[in-house]
């Protein structure tokens, strides 16, 4: 192989598997999404429902009467830990719910867990809408928030397997397309409920039952992934699965691909141990990463509390609401905006002009709230809005962007053997820092008052940063193939053998012991290894084949030795050697010994 050239692990040429984009695939990938509905329309109605006077004068007493009182601050009036509570609950369960998914998906499959989701989902829902008291509404949030858990983490990895590469940006987003839609839902129903009295936020609680009911229907329809399929041994039914989503029989290179990838998984035992390879860093400190930036653009403060925000800021309460589902439908519109341009414009180009933008409208905000809005004056018509143009700036260069890439990348970004484990990682961080600015932000404002915009401002410089120094573009990279494609080639990830994987040692040896069954003398067969090292131990990795192959007499069982080693999760690789071994093993004195034994992980 020449030097520098890197062939996918199946052969195949990137981008050349057969097949299209069938009708059938786009189905299934609608049905699936529906798991971001249940979150979006979460997301909604709380900041709804957190306004209405009848659930805050049942339920939160103390911020009903501060919300009447004409004297109290504007930036703080819904200030409240109760409150927060309830919005930010959900996100707890759902925070350490992926963890518990992440292993569901594995063993069981993608499609078991969007079942369960939609259960809890069901059941959470039933409590809230029948709630009496705040322990009922917390207990349903939690439940929500396991559903919500586990089909965040379910869900876009199911599109993203089921996906033909050209197209994978596009079908993961839908699963963003359904967290919007849902928020939009959600806001129009809190417009509507907000007016009937006294229960109308027990319908706008009770209603997210509805995506939850399409999921569960839904999900007796869909199959399970190809990928899952194979990796848990059902050969068969993957195959047939594949050809189906395909549509064409021709499936077998990306067959070949699924089931290498699935092999090399099937020896990762413990597979969120492997995450602290080396080689696992890049895309684990990018899918937590993105979920950092993707909250502290701040798009929750507006999402959660868009309707006490524009209370805040003098609109009435139908105003508000109405002002909310403005920013909802320019959600939905943007997101569409994204799906349209991932696969064609790529990933970078749509997260940094969302950070000019974003840039542009926080600080303007910030701006024109700390010029205009007194702790008991509320702002001007005209200024207001000002701000509600600048909140849909802000929230459209955000849909197009941070909010569905912020799923995509962490989903298409993991080798297999990682994969689940991974983006575990990413919803939970999503879920922790929902969470945290969920808690947060009413007593944020309370205190940093418009500054609180600056505040997510200088993230969004941080973002930036990011994007043009450290994402690499995965626009039309085989899922399977980032290793290759992707990780090796970036000018910072690639430094310090992060890439030196089992992968590549497995190959590399795999190759060795051919070539010596064969009685071909050894040589360096894949010259990528030794070009992607700056350090001298991956030189050594090389030599033990080499001394292996040449001089033991029975080479046979040292090399499996090898082979094993290598496949040891429990061991970084590469594995420091000994330098007596060398000396031993070229004397060829010490064939009985067992050199592995006295190899120490790192
Ligand atoms: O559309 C905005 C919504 O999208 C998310 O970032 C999820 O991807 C939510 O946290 C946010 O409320």
């Amino acid at each position: 192989m020449a030097p520098g050239v890197v062939m996918p692990r199946s052969g195949a040429p990137p981008n050349e598997f057969e097949g299209r984009v069938t009708i059938y695939v786009v189905v299934c990938g609608i049905i699936a999404a529906t798991g971001g509905l249940m979150f979006g329309y979460d997301i909604g109605i709380s900041g709804g429902v957190t306004s209405m006077d009848d659930f805050l004068e049942k339920f939160f007493h103390k911020v009903y009467l501060k919300k009447h009182h004409a004297r109290e601050d504007n930036y703080c009036k819904f200030d409240n830990q109760g409150l927060q509570l309830f919005t930010s609950s959900l996100y707890l369960a759902a925070l350490l719910t992926s963890f518990l998914a992440s292993k569901t998906c594995t063993r069981y499959g993608r499609k078991p867990t969007m079942q369960a989701a939609s259960v809890f989902f069901l059941v959470g829902t039933v409590l809230n809408a029948a709630a009496v008291n705040l322990w009922m509404l917390i207990i349903g949030r939690l439940l929500l928030g396991v559903g919500v858990g586990c089909a965040n983490q379910a869900v876009p990895l199911f599109l993203s397997e089921i996906a033909p590469v050209k197209l994978r940006g596009a079908l993961n987003i839908l699963f963003q397309l359904m967290v919007t839609i849902g928020i939009l839902v959600a806001n129009l129903v809190n417009y509507k409920a907000s007016t009937i009295h006294p229960s109308g936020w027990r319908l706008a609680l009770g209603l997210a039952g509805v995506p939850a009911a399409i999921l569960c229907i839904g999900s007796f329809i869909i199959p399970e992934t190809p990928t899952s399929l194979i990796e848990r041994q059902e050969l068969d039914q993957g195959l047939s699965v594949l050809k189906k989503i395909r549509g064409t029989d021709n499936v077998s290179l990306e067959y070949k691909e699924i089931l290498q990838a699935s092999e090399l998984a099937k020896e990762v035992k413990h597979p969120f141990k492997n995450l602290r390879q080396p080689s696992s860093r890049p895309p684990l400190v990018i899918a937590v990463l993105m979920q950092i930036f993707q909250q502290f653009t701040g798009i929750n403060a507006i999402m959660f509390y868009a309707p006490v925000l524009f209370q805040t800021i003098g609109f009435k309460n139908d105003a508000s609401l109405l002002s909310a589902v403005i920013t909802g439908t320019v959600n939905v519109l943007c997101t569409i905006v994204s799906i349209v341009f991932v696969d064609k414009a790529g990933r970078k180009i749509l997260l940094l002009s969302a950070c000019i933008l974003m840039l542009i409208a926080q600080t303007t905000i910030g701006g024109v709230l700390h010029a205009n809005l007194k702790a008991t004056n509320n702002l001007n018509h005209s200024v207001a809005i000002v701000v509600v143009v600048f909140v849909c700036v802000f929230v459209g260069s955000f849909a197009w962007s941070w909010g569905p890439l912020g799923w995509l990348i962490p989903s298409e970004t993991f080798p297999l053997e990682t994969r689940t484990a991974g983006f575990s990682f990413a919803v939970s961080s999503n879920m922790l820092f929902t969470f945290i600015i969920a808690q947060a932000f009413l007593s944020m404002m309370c205190h940093m008052r418009a500054s609180i915009f600056f505040f997510f401002s200088a993230w969004i410089v941080a973002m930036g940063l990011f994007v043009v120094f450290l994402l690499p573009e995965t626009k039309n990279v085989p899922i399977d193939e980032m290793i290759e494609r992707v990780w090796k080639l970036h000018w910072y990830w690639k430094r310090n053998n992060m890439f030196v994987t089992q992968i590549d040692s497995d190959i590399f040896f795999m190759q060795t012991w051919e070539h010596w069954k064969n009685g071909k003398m050894f040589e360096i067969i894949d010259t990528s290894i030794v070009e992607n090292c700056r350090e001298n131990e991956v030189l050594r990795c090389i030599q033990i084949g080499l001394l292996c192959a040449q001089e033991l007499p029975d080479n046979r069982p040292l090399i499996s030795q090898v082979v094993l080693m290598f496949n040891s999760p429990s061991m970084d690789i590469p594995v420091p050697l000994k330098p007596a071994h060398y000396a031993s093993m070229r004397e060829g004195s010490s064939v009985n010994e067992d050199p592995i034994s006295e190899l120490q992980p790192r």
